[in-house]
């Protein structure tokens, strides 16, 4: 078999690359034209020292298409190298595309001129500023005016929270932007976030309605409780996938199941003679729900009130479409993100620590510049109302002003249901906590099934009752306390 010699198997173009990497000069710019001219050196330099994705600047950013792959459009592919001159037609260039706004509009968004290095922050902050913060009351005043224009479901949420205004001083007004079934050992859930005009905080909303899970609706069943923000269309260009994504679907959604949500319509549903659904707004508590602090009681109030709320609801037998004696519990659970009833975090785990020293809960908030409770309730009213739940509600609590405040936010409320601590329910009269085992926990309460990290056990300790004491005492609270906790 003879062999063909090397040359005669070289093509043009193969001889051209040759000249290039071989040749006595540099080819100019009109032999060879350059394929990423749309590329800014400096980001590439950024990217290729640490990756696009962890550059300090760039963690937003993708570079389109792939450089380094052959089969990329515009990547260096030498297979296909004809060593084209300058008067060939241009090729596609590659492209630097960033989903991120530019920096001088995100820091405007965000209410910040500049970044401050963090030494900057800290020295700007005297130690007397530094502890006594200024005592910020919320607005109260709730509106009704016109909605933002609706975001498209195909914008993120990120960028949803980015086009709302954060001025404290706009007319309030919210949307629920995402919902979505949470199982719990009470019962399914659904879980609602709430973007607001007015903080950047994600409020949520808890709705227990399981009968809006079932294959086909009862003839009894109350109207289902639905966000009207929600299940509004948001775009003329919304697609069913669009809506079923953010939540707005009815019945149950699994892979054989999706079935987008109508837009809210006034059609009156079947009434049947109800009690008022039953509410409760809960206000963020990390260290209550999330660590299990005994100091405070707010991890099992949350729990307690999903297990209340999905009790089930007797029913009058005189229904004429009536096949049982009750329907599943109904009512929800409005998680206001105030922490340290309004104060924050910070200031909360500085209060606790003033409290160990002998301050109580009121006296350490007052000590650090803030008032004994700062939490507005305009933004769980219209959290309510969204949810169609304004016709009257049945509240959760043991604090009157609370229900003082909803009221005068405009919600309507039928009744205060209290909400007796688990440890206390079981109580005998001189059976104080003296240790950290307390014996009254074996008897009824401390073995409910829990949905949250505390479960169904209850708290109880000498924190939490000097906490509980100081509510009823100091704060108002209605709570049957033992005569040796008024004398303590
Ligand atoms: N500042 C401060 N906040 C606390 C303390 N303990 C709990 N909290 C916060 O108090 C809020 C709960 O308020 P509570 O006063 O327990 O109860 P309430 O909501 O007023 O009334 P109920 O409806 O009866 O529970 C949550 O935001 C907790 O983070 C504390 O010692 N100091």
């Amino acid at each position: 078999m003879s062999r063909r010699p090397i040359h005669d198997a070289l093509g043009d173009s193969d001889a051209a690359l040759l000249d290039m990497l071989t040749g006595p000069s540099a080819p100019t710019a009109t032999t060879f034209a350059r394929r990423d001219a749309a590329l800014d050196p400096l980001i590439m330099a950024a990217a290729f020292a640490s990756g696009p994705q962890v550059t300090r600047n760039h963690y937003h950013h993708d570079f389109f298409p792939g450089v380094m792959l052959p089969k990329a459009e515009g990547a260096w592919d030498w297979t296909k190298f004809t060593g084209q001159d300058a008067s060939a037609p241009e090729r596609k260039k590659l492209a630097y595309v960033s989903r991120q706004a530019p920096r001088r509009q995100r820091l405007a968004l965000e209410g910040k001129e500049n970044d401050q290095p963090w030494e900057q922050t800290a020295a700007s902050l005297s130690p007397i500023e530094n502890l006594s913060l200024s005592h910020k009351r919320r607005r109260t005043s709730l509106s009704t005016s016109v909605f933002p224009p609706a975001l498209s479901a195909s914008q993120s949420t990120e960028a949803a929270s980015d086009v709302i205004p954060k001025d404290p001083a706009a007319d309030l007004d919210l949307k629920c932007m995402a919902r979505t079934r949470i199982p719990t050992p009470h019962g399914p859930v659904f879980l609602h976030l709430y973007h607001n005009n007015r903080d950047d905080k994600e409020h949520l909303a808890i709705v227990v309605d399981p009968v809006q899970l079932a294959d086909k609706p009862s003839a009894v069943s109350p109207p289902p409780i639905r966000s009207h923000t929600l299940d509004a269309v948001w775009s003329n260009d919304e697609t069913e996938m669009d809506r079923i994504t953010r939540g707005a679907y009815v019945g149950r959604l699994s892979p054989t199941s999706q079935h987008a949500s109508m837009p809210p319509s006034d059609a009156a549903g079947v009434t049947i003679a109800l009690p008022a659904p039953l509410i409760r707004i809960h206000s963020e508590c990390f260290t209550g729900e999330t660590v299990g602090s005994m100091r405070c009681d707010c991890g099992e109030q949350l729990d307690e009130a999903i297990r209340l709320i999905s009790q089930p609801i007797a029913i009058s037998s005189s229904c004429p479409m009536n096949s049982s004696p009750s329907i599943p519990g109904r009512g929800v659970v409005v998680y206001l993100r105030q922490e340290g009833r309004g104060i924050g975090l910070l200031s909360k785990i500085r209060a606790y620590n003033l409290q160990d020293i002998g301050h109580d809960t009121v006296t350490a908030n007052l000590m650090l510049g803030h008032g004994a409770d700062e939490r507005g309730y305009d933004i769980a009213v219209a959290i309510l109302r969204d949810l169609g739940l304004d016709g009257g509600v049945r509240v959760l609590t043991n604090n009157p002003d609370k229900v003082q405040a909803l009221e005068k936010d405009g919600l309507r409320v039928v009744e205060r249901v209290p909400m007796i601590p688990r440890s206390w329910k079981s109580r005998q009269a001189g059976s104080k906590v003296t240790s950290d085992v307390d014996p009254r926990l074996s008897k009824v309460e401390d073995h409910l099934v829990g949905a949250t990290l505390i479960g169904g056990k209850a708290v109880y300790g000498e924190d939490l009752d000097k906490y509980l004491r100081t509510k009823v005492l100091k704060m108002g609270h209605i709570l049957p306390l033992w005569m040796e906790d008024v004398e303590a």
